[in-house]
């Protein structure tokens, strides 16, 4: 399976090609649009989100409500397009009218003054429309269709915040939980639950004073998946690393500037005989763990536990007290320049983290068996389900 997404923030459409989805997987709008609605939600975030409302056109790739195993074509509209027009119409030739406003005074930690270098782009608007998070629309669109998949399979993954700024969220506690079973527990409801940032009065206390002090906030997000086969992934090499592939799907993820597995951040200062999960093996279940604190991978492949993968977001680059900068045609000292800005976006990094994750899981499981059509694909996870179990 493989995806490209294509669209600026505010050009007229966000798009999606995926390919390699097997035939015969039930999807509707509604599954996708749900998820793009969990995307925009989130205390903290500007006035951007009140403008759109994010609904999926499929395009292709499926019929009667199935797909067809040929490549998925998905649309997401840019309703904000409207009061961008004539500065973003990909069909008129620049003028001094539609390019009123440029961008010249790069912000610091955004893509703005090496993009503009690498691309001569002396406007960095246009590095700006493409660096934009507006295009993970697209990846949770393609991440809701793996979700589906997985989902028919057996497996779930969830993402959730963790800490906004100083502030520990509420759902903390799932950390301590390494058993489907449990997380099920803990996790009904979902993805209510999952929001919980929005009534979480310590998050929302810290997220208002960064507000009121001009600054903005980053965060740290942990992913769960249950229900994830033993032996996904490999390690026979380096590029075979399915622990590796989500480490780059996560900081691929824009802001996302760490990612560890189990809680190995906090691993470093304890011992082996703290970390490493014993092996215990018993009639019903066939081998499991005693715990999990490696996060579900050994070797580059999914031991059968849970995975927990964290990622720590950065707070967002743009400053309505902005940070020294130069601008790149006097050359002399500005403050950066402002662009309508969040003050935080870490729930939606969570709900982001989500789908990249479910990416990498559905390719990883189409690498490994036949992927032309769905019930055979079932057939053959059962089967594989049996012989780990009876190992
Ligand atoms: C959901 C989401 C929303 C974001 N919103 C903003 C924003 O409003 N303003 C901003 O300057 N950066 C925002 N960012 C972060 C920038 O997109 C990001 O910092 C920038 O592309 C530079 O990439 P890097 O931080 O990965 O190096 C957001 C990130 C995410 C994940
Ligand atoms: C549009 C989205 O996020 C945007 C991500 C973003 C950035 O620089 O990354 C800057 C802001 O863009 P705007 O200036 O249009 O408000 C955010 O709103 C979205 O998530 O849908």
């Amino acid at each position: 399976m493989k995806y490209v997404t294509a669209g600026e923030s505010h050009g007229p459409e966000e798009v999606a090609i995926i390919e390699g989805i097997p035939a015969g997987l039930e999807i509707t709008p509604a599954d996708i649009n749900f998820e793009l609605a969990r995307r925009q939600h989130g205390y903290g975030r500007g006035n951007r989100q009140l403008i759109e409302t994010d609904t999926v056109t499929i395009m292709a790739g499926i019929r009667h409500q199935m797909t067809l195993g040929s490549p998925i074509a998905l649309n997401v509209h840019n309703d904000d397009h409207n009061n961008w027009h004539d500065i973003m119409d990909p069909t008129k030739k620049a003028t001094p009218e539609n390019t009123l406003r440029k961008v010249v005074r790069p912000r610091p930690g955004h893509a703005d003054l090496v993009g503009g270098i690498k691309y001569r782009h002396h406007d960095l608007r246009n590095v700006l429309e493409r660096s934009s998070a507006r295009e993970t629309v697209m990846r949770v669109a393609v991440g809701a269709v793996a979700k589906k998949m997985l989902k028919e399979l057996g497996i779930d993954v969830h993402g959730f915040v963790l800490s906004v700024g100083t502030a520990k969220g509420d759902i903390n506690e799932i950390t301590k939980y390494h058993s489907l079973a449990d997380l099920r527990t803990v996790t009904e409801g979902l993805p209510t639950r999952a929001l919980t940032v929005e009534n979480d009065e310590a998050i929302r206390k810290v997220i208002d004073e960064t507000k009121r002090n001009r600054d903005t906030v980053g965060g740290m997000v942990q992913v769960l998946a249950t229900g994830v086969p033993a032996g996904l992934g490999s390690y026979v090499s380096a590029d075979k690393k399915l622990d590796a592939k989500i480490a780059r799907a996560i900081v691929g993820i824009n802001a996302f500037k760490a990612v560890d597995f189990g809680n190995a951040f906090d691993n470093a200062t304890l011992y082996g005989s703290q970390i490493m999960d014993e092996i215990l093996w018993d009639e019903e279940q066939g081998f499991y763990r005693s715990s999990n604190h490696l996060g579900g991978f050994e070797g580059g492949m999914t031991t059968g536990g849970m995975l927990m993968i964290r990622g720590v977001v950065k707070p967002i680059p743009t400053l309505y007290q902005p940070m020294r900068s130069v601008d790149i045609d006097t050359h002399e000292e500005h403050k950066a320049s402002i662009e309508r800005s969040d003050t935080t976006a870490v729930t939606a990094a969570a709900v982001i983290a989500e789908h990249m994750v479910a990416i990498e899981l559905a390719k990883a499981i189409l690498d490994k068996f036949d992927a032309d059509n769905m019930d055979r694909l079932k057939e053959q996870i059962a089967a594989y389900r049996q012989e780990v179990k009876t190992f």
